[in-house]
């Protein structure tokens, strides 16, 4: 490798460029994150061995380059040494996309079978192989480490999600004519992890991250081994050997700055030496303090593909699901949902962080910033067109594109208990929320009343329960009169919010007819999304009419007869 050209190098005081990331690392960390840079022990001169180094990563790309510029010192003030890694143009970029596929799409031997032959169809692509855990073995995990908990190690080998998880595995293996070598020793550890769990009487998030990741690690190797078999070369990676960093938050972690080049770099050297299809765990990655595996937050192998996607400046990224695109509504509240041809990555990011489980919330982001193409294809139906996310799409016809529903949502109506022309009122309730550690999704403001939503994934994730909003709840009182109303959803339009007149419009008609009361509504500074909040009863409902308003041509007159919020039977049209 052509090491560091030395040179001055001022970092850039203040400066928080989404490139360059600080990173406080131990030489341990060093080795085990891969860094592509060379930095054995001449490195660490005596006196700095034991302490943590700074060391600054910062990457600069343009589609199809990847360098790394770094520099390391003791403090923050003092850079001992700095340079520049090789550059990878776009010449030699041996990789043309990324290919996703979810858990539904690898879900039997019979689905990998197809998934490769999917891949095998397309022989003008190089690409990189993004592969979930095999359909439900995610959610058998998590089981079977809550169950561990209370069963007694002696109990934990009778567990029917050790059992399902097993099977599917090994009968897997056995249909594809593969050695079950392969995973044996995963199934092994996997019981034995449950077996501590059991005898720990407790399952931290770390643990259950580790717990999980059996899932993703026997996935790409059966179908690596399988790919092998049939004559079609590829490399198995997990994401946390081959570069994947990310915070140490376990169960929602985020990638790091540091992964994109430290990735880069390791598949582009390994292709170099002996080329092979990667093959790589979703969803996984390792964290840069604890170095203990981590996971991206659920549906996080799609932020795996993007990231990738990324670091290689790829052509396209491909996400691989089991319907035909991204929909104009959940497929499961109306089944006659229908494929949307374009979005916008804002589109699709607003989608996605509002409850659309067709992509995870955070996989927009890379693709967004080295401005690299996103198609969501079913792989049940390769012929489809599915979805292309893109940074720009003709929005001069384009009304509502989707609508996407949040539920079980929490919303804090909070009135200042000062009168008018009280500054620093947001400010102060702010300042509560961040103190507590707690995200807000969608927000209306007066200058002496706030109502909003709290994140329910977050409240999930952090196990905020009821405790934790008392404790809200309190604090605000010291400031504000405050109203807790749980069981509320969030109906977020996503669509040309240039047109918000009309499709307001038609949204309070329909909302009317079937005696719906709004008790918010919020228009996004994203200016694709209007978010409405209703109670979670009525929410389905609304969804559905909504989807007759907007995109059936003919929209049904009266579906069903409802209460108007006085009592009487409305017989309006677009009654649902
Ligand atoms: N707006 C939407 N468009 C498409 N699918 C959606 C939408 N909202 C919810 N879904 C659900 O998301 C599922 C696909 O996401 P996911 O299960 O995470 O895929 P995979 O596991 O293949 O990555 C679909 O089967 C569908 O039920
Ligand atoms: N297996 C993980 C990660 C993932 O991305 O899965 P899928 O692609 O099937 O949504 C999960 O179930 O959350």
């Amino acid at each position: 490798m052509a090491t560091s050209s030395m040179h001055t190098f001022n970092p850039p005081v203040g400066v928080k460029s989404p490139y360059f990331q600080p990173l406080w690392l131990q030489q341990r960390q060093i080795r085990n994150f891969g860094l592509p840079f060379p930095l054995d022990s001449s490195y660490f001169p005596a006196r700095t061995r034991r302490r943590p180094l700074l060391l600054k990563v910062s990457c600069q790309r343009r589609p199809g380059d990847v360098s790394v510029k770094y520099h390391r010192g003791s403090t923050n003030a003092s850079v001992l040494e700095c340079g520049e890694t090789d550059n990878y143009t776009s010449q030699d970029n041996e990789f043309t996309c990324v290919m996703k596929f979810g858990g539904s799409s690898v879900a039997s031997a019979e689905r990998m079978r197809e998934v490769a032959e999917l891949i095998c169809s397309f022989p003008e692509e190089r690409p990189i192989i993004v592969l979930s855990a095999m359909g439900k073995t995610t959610n058998n995990l998590l089981l079977a480490g809550e169950k561990a908990v209370t069963c007694g190690a002696s109990n934990v080998d009778g567990l029917k999600e050790l059992d399902f998880i097993k099977n599917l595995h090994l009968r897997t293996v056995n249909e594809l004519g593969v050695d079950s070598a392969i995973i044996s020793r995963h199934l092994d550890e996997l019981e034995q992890l449950l077996k501590g769990i059991a005898m720990m009487k407790e399952l931290t998030p770390r643990t259950r991250d580790y717990l999980v990741s059996f899932g993703e690690c026997m996935s790409t190797r059966i179908f690596a081994a399988y790919l092998n078999k049939i004559a079609v070369k590829a490399r198995q990676y997990d994401a946390f050997d081959i570069g994947f960093i990310t915070t140490d938050d376990f169960t929602n972690a985020d990638i790091l700055e540091a992964t994109y080049p430290a990735v880069a770099k390791r598949l582009h050297d390994d292709w170099l030496n002996d080329p092979a299809i990667p093959i790589v765990t979703g969803f996984l990655g390792k964290g840069w303090r604890t170095c203990a595996v981590t996971t991206l937050g659920r549906g996080g192998s799609d932020l795996t593909a993007t990231t990738l996607g990324k670091a290689l400046g790829l052509r396209e990224i491909q996400v691989w699901k089991d319907v035909d695109g991204v929909l104009t509504c959940d497929p499961n509240i109306y089944p006659g949902a229908e494929p949307v041809p374009f979005l916008t990555f804002d589109e699709a990011a607003e989608l996605a962080y509002f409850g659309a489980q067709v992509l995870h919330p955070q996989s927009m982001r890379p693709a967004r910033e080295a401005n690299i193409p996103v198609r969501v294809k079913n792989s049940y139906n390769p012929m489809a067109p599915g979805t292309l996310i893109t940074k720009d799409r003709d929005m001069s016809r384009a009304v509502l594109t989707s609508i996407v529903v949040k539920r079980n949502v929490t919303m804090l109506d909070i009135v200042s208990t000062r009168m008018l022309g009280q500054f620093g009122f947001l400010a102060k309730v702010f300042s509560i929320f961040e103190d507590l550690g707690i995200s807000v999704d969608v927000v209306a403001t007066s200058e002496v009343s706030i109502s909003l939503t709290l994140d329910p994934s977050k409240l999930w994730s952090r196990e905020l329960i009821q405790q934790e909003l008392d404790h809200v709840v309190e604090e605000l009182e010291k400031i504000a009169v405050v109203n807790l109303l749980q069981h509320r959803s969030i109906i977020s339009l996503i669509g040309n919010v240039q047109r918000s007149s009309l499709i307001l419009e038609k949204v309070f008609h329909v909302f009317r007819a079937n005696g719906v009361n709004v008790q918010m509504i919020s228009q996004g500074a994203s200016k694709v999304n209007i978010s409405l909040i209703v109670n979670d009863s009525e929410a389905e409902q609304c969804v559905r009419c909504l989807h007759s308003t907007f995109f059936e041509s003919d929209p049904p007159t009266v579906l069903l007869g409802s209460k108007s919020g006085n009592g009487s039977i409305v017989s309006e049209s677009n009654v649902c």
